[in-house]
């Protein structure tokens, strides 16, 4: 049988350009409109309404504006968490809380992040929800991301959990353009439960 990764590399990468750009061409009305949709699916979500501890991101590059849906987990008394990027482990996230007043810095991506501050550090089981950045998804819960595997790592956690332990619900976060039929799956890639975007929500089994 023939080795088909360098293939499905290149197709991924393809596929990333493509919606990358895509993305980057929203306007800055049509980004805000969307947060502020992104609020009232989140204010409709049964798992986002009883989750506590979320972990969320800052938007970069034309991802979905997620300050809107920040401001509104802390109006409702949830605490926000920020993925950094590890000190010392390859391509491995922490997540910090972030408050109004968190200290941010640029990673070596220039995206935002909290800096370290071990006392704000929550174990990714400890989580109760994660709402993850995408470059694209299709219908069967697939996603591509940026291409670093910074996800995929930290979603195998899961096989940690303890018997009478929750891992995290997964869902991802995207404009409804960045929908792509049968994404090219590699053998690492983990499926996620469900995607949100401003207009609707899909939930897989
Ligand atoms: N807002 C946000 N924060 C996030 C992520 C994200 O996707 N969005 N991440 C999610 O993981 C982590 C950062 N991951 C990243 C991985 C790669 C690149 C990047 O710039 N990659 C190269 C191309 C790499 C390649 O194709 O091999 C580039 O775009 O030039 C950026 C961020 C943590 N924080
Ligand atoms: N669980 C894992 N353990 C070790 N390496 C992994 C794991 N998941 C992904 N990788 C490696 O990371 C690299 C990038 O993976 P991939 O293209 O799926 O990233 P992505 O899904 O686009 O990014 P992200 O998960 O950060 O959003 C691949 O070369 C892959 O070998």
């Amino acid at each position: 049988m023939s080795d088909l990764t360098p293939l499905i590399t290149t197709t991924r990468t393809a596929i990333r350009q493509q919606i990358r750009q895509r993305r980057q061409q929203l306007s800055i009305q049509q980004q805000q409109q969307a947060g502020r949709d992104l609020v009232h699916q989140f204010s409709q979500h049964p798992h986002i309404q009883s989750a506590q501890h979320i972990a969320i991101y800052l938007h970069i590059d034309g991802e979905l504006d997620t300050q809107a849906v920040i401001d509104w987990c802390w109006q409702q008394g949830k605490q926000v968490y920020i993925p950094i990027l590890h000190p010392f482990s390859h391509k491995q996230l922490l997540f910090t809380r972030l408050t109004a007043t968190t200290p941010l810095i640029k990673n070596k991506y220039g995206i935002s992040e909290p800096q370290l501050n071990v006392t704000q550090v929550i174990p990714y089981l400890a989580l109760d929800l994660v709402c993850s950045p995408l470059v694209a998804f299709d219908l069967f819960g697939n996603r591509l991301g940026m291409g670093g595997g910074y996800y995929d790592r930290t979603f195998s956690q899961h096989q940690f959990v303890r018997h009478d332990q929750q891992p995290p619900y997964v869902l991802g976060l995207a404009h409804d353009c960045q929908q792509h039929d049968n994404l090219p799956i590699a053998p690492w890639d983990m499926p996620i439960k469900e995607i949100i975007t401003p207009s609707r929500t899909l939930a897989f089994c």
